[in-house]
């Protein structure tokens, strides 16, 4: 595997060593030792996995209590990923990573604890799978708007579309009124 640094140093983009052959292809997504020594000392305890339609935008979304890293990957079609620094303390705060992650690239994107994360599919649909390193606490769920001026995100949105939103995603906070990690 190899491992891309981004824009933010906590925030890494790992590519898959990829054994294609006439069937097809195999490639090992996640190896705790290796992700350990080249990416995050870490252990996953909850693996997600989400369908959506093209144009929806999910996120910005984190957790203030089990607080959650995610390796993300996308298993069918493509979509803008980003990862946004919500640590008050991090020289990055407020700055945000976006990547194509895609079936066909097939990259993951590392979002640490302290991150929030959101993403918007370019294609007819796409499936993601992510690996979360704590487990889902709804009552400590907190999401910011994803079009906020302050993060000014490029979105690569389709012309003309509005984002395909949840109610949650709709009502979200701005970053100024966001609750962010120490
Ligand atoms: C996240 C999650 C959701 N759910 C249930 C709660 C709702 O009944 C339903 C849909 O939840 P929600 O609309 O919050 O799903 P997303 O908008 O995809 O939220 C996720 O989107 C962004 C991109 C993330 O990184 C997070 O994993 C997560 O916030 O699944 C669960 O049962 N477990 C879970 O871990």
């Amino acid at each position: 595997m190899r491992v891309i640094a981004t824009e933010i140093p906590d925030v890494k983009l790992i590519e898959p060593t990829v054994y294609a052959d006439a069937r097809g292809f195999f490639m090992e997504t996640w190896r705790d030792d290796l992700f350990r020594q080249h990416v995050s000392e870490c252990s996953f305890v909850q693996d997600n996995h989400s369908k959506s339609c093209q144009g929806t935008l999910r996120g910005l979304h984190y957790q203030t209590e089990n607080v959650q890293g995610k390796l993300v990957r996308v298993t069918s079609g493509e979509m803008f990923d980003v990862a946004v620094d919500m640590r008050q303390s991090s020289s990055t705060f407020g700055q945000w990573v976006g990547v194509m992650l895609s079936a066909e690239n097939k990259r993951q994107l590392w979002v640490p604890p302290g991150f929030a994360h959101g993403f918007y599919v370019l294609t007819e649909y796409a499936e993601c799978v992510y690996r979360c390193t704590d487990y889902y606490n709804p009552s400590a769920e907190h999401t910011v708007s994803w079009d906020d001026p302050t993060l000014a995100i490029n979105w690569p949105l389709i012309e003309g579309n509005p984002p395909l939103l949840s109610v949650k995603d709709r009502i979200a906070k701005s970053f100024f009124d966001a609750v962010a990690f120490s």
